[in-house]
């Protein structure tokens, strides 16, 4: 496993070293992810367009969004309620949102990709994308399962395409993992890890292999749970007990799955049997597949 993935946790001494030329940032897909990076985003001092293919759909991410800067607001400002109006409206002037992902592409520094976990939906998206971007743009997906080099494949623009893969929900997690493939510029790389540091996360570089670190150990854990409950091992209740107890997890496997969405769920195990038919640990979970 180890020749799969260098981690490496990157601490930036120079102030140089956290500057990044990533200012305008499109994120596309305005639902449980793309609405968590934008806001993130926003937050620390970007310009944010967040795409998604209704206004109505945009309008509950905004709400999310605000919901979300408002618990983060009472925490980080408990002692004044002004300054807590202040940070919520600060970052959310730094929100626009738009239904024409072209349109927005044009003037974006970064475009980061947050729709729905399909190969073909992404590479068809990130086409278009290509054609309108400028020439200096890079682009990221923030896919939980498939190839960054497959989606990449679809455009032109190889070396400046990597991973950002970020966490549910994003305004809390701390991790984000930056993915390259073998034609990922190093230039393209090192604005990522920036990008991410910028966002106040900590950076793990990681090579494109399926599920980069966290996902490659924690869908055979969470399938496993699925088949232990299969099996009639133990109840999903006390499996979700014995993990948070026992393991020290904030979540167990099926509280998470749930977090997560069943639906990305399914596209990622699926997604896997369907590629790796032979591997035992992705093999499909029958309440999953059929
Ligand atoms: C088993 C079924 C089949 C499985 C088969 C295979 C599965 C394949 C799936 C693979 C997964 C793919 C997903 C992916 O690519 C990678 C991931 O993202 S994995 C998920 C990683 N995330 C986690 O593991 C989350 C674990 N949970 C937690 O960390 C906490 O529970 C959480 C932070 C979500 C909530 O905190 P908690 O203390 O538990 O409770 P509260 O809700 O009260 O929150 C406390 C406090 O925290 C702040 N806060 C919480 N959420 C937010 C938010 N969204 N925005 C802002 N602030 C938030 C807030 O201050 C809360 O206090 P309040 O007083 O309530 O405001
Ligand atoms: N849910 C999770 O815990 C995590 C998911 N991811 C990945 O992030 C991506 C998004 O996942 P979620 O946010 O959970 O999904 P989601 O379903 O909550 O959001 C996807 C959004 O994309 C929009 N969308 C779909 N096609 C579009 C298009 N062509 N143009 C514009 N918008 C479009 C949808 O309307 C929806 O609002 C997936 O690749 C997933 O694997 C990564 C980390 C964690």
């Amino acid at each position: 496993m180890a020749h799969l993935c260098k981690v490496y946790s990157r601490a930036f001494s120079t102030s140089a070293a956290l500057k990044t030329v990533i200012k305008n940032v499109t994120v596309i897909g305005g639902g449980l992810m793309g609405s968590g990076i934008a806001q993130v985003a926003a937050a620390t001092g970007h310009n944010v367009t967040m795409v998604d293919e209704t206004d109505e759909i945009l309008s509950r991410s905004t709400a999310a969004i605000e919901r979300s800067l408002g618990r983060i607001a009472k925490k980080k400002f408990a002692d004044s309620e002004k300054a807590q109006s202040s940070y919520v409206s600060d970052a959310m002037s730094r929100i626009q949102i738009s239904i024409n992902p072209v349109a927005a592409a044009k003037k974006s520094d970064l475009v980061i990709e947050a729709i729905v976990e399909n190969l073909e939906i992404k590479q068809k998206f990130f086409t278009t994308m290509d054609a309108a971007a400028p020439s200096h743009t890079i682009f990221a997906s923030n896919t939980s399962s498939l190839s960054i080099g497959e989606i990449a494949s679809a455009t032109k623009r190889r070396d400046r395409f990597g991973g950002l893969h970020f966490f549910n929900p994003v305004p809390m997690m701390k991790l984000v993992e930056v993915v390259k493939t073998p034609e990922t510029s190093t230039d393209t790389f090192q604005q990522l890890v920036n990008f991410g540091k910028a966002l106040g996360k900590t950076t793990v570089e990681c090579k494109d292999t399926p599920g980069f670190i966290v996902n490659r150990l924690l869908v055979p854990y969470m399938m496993e749970a699925v088949r232990m409950l299969e099996r009639g091992d133990a109840t999903a209740k006390d499996i979700d007990t014995a993990m948070k107890l026992g393991a020290g997890h904030p979540m167990g496997p099926f509280e998470l799955a749930d977090y997560v969405g069943l639906d990305t769920t399914r596209f990622i195990i699926n997604g896997w049997a369907a590629k790796f038919p032979d591997n035992p640990l992705s093999n499909p979970v029958s309440c999953l597949t059929n």
